[in-house]
């Protein structure tokens, strides 16, 4: 586990750069970042690790001037060498504890669990977060399963990790997870899917601060 001080509350995760729109990209995660988006996650499946190398840079230096924490999505690789903050990995990932070797305790390693079996593990293999989802519908991953709130509440019982709710997540709906100290949530189309981006994510945070009251 790393001993860095991370605000978990609004965790942007990015999706599908095209390189013919990338002026549109930079500016909706700069806006988000305006915004007050606590931490930012780069998340892309399909793209070159050329591409990989030159967007996690760009955006590295972005979160940077916010002085935001930046992650990279699935790639220790590409995380290594732009020198990223962290590492997010799922079940179908390189294992937690080997990431956790290859990137040292210095930087934040987080992992996706769904089950209890999989958070425990998460936690004993050195993460410093895991992200649990998805807690609602979503159409941002294919694959993405919709965990009951009794597995939610079981895992937060019994993991002490920082826990970032995900899936599905809007300015709506994100009072209905209030009862499950959560630590944060992390989104996608909920900002990056709307018109202006700054305002999402000043609305997500002031809701999710309404809802603890
Ligand atoms: C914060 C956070 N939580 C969960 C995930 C999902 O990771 P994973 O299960 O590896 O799926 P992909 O995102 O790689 O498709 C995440 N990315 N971030
Ligand atoms: C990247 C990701 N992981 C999930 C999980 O359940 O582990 S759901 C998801 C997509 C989140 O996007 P949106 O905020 O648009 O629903
Ligand atoms: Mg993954």
């Amino acid at each position: 586990m790393s001993s860095l001080n991370v605000d978990y509350r609004l965790y942007l995760v990015t999706e599908a750069y095209h390189p013919d729109q990338d002026d549109e990209y930079f500016r909706k995660v700069e806006s988000a970042l305006r915004g007050g988006v606590t931490l930012l996650q780069f998340r892309e499946k399909k793209a070159s690790s050329k591409i990989l190398y030159d967007v996690a840079k760009r955006l590295k230096q972005l979160a940077q001037q916010y002085e935001v924490p930046f992650i990279v999505n699935d790639r220790v690789d590409v995380a290594l060498a732009v020198d990223a903050d962290g590492v997010h990995i799922g079940q179908d990932d390189l294992p937690a504890d080997f990431v956790r070797e290859l990137i040292g305790h210095d930087k934040i390693l987080g992992v996706s669990a769904a089950t209890i079996d999989e958070a425990v593990k998460a936690e004993r293999d050195g993460a410093d977060y895991i992200g649990v989802g998805a807690v609602f519908p979503t159409s941002s991953k294919s694959d993405a399963t919709v965990i009951t709130s009794e597995m939610f509440q079981a895992i937060r019982e019994r993991v002490d990790l920082p826990m970032v709710a995900i899936g599905g997540i809007t300015s709506d709906n994100v009072k209905d997870l209030k009862t499950f100290n959560i630590d944060g949530i992390a989104v996608i189309s909920a900002i990056l899917n709307q018109k202006d981006c700054e305002q999402a994510a000043r609305r997500l945070l002031e809701v999710q601060i309404k809802s603890e009251h």
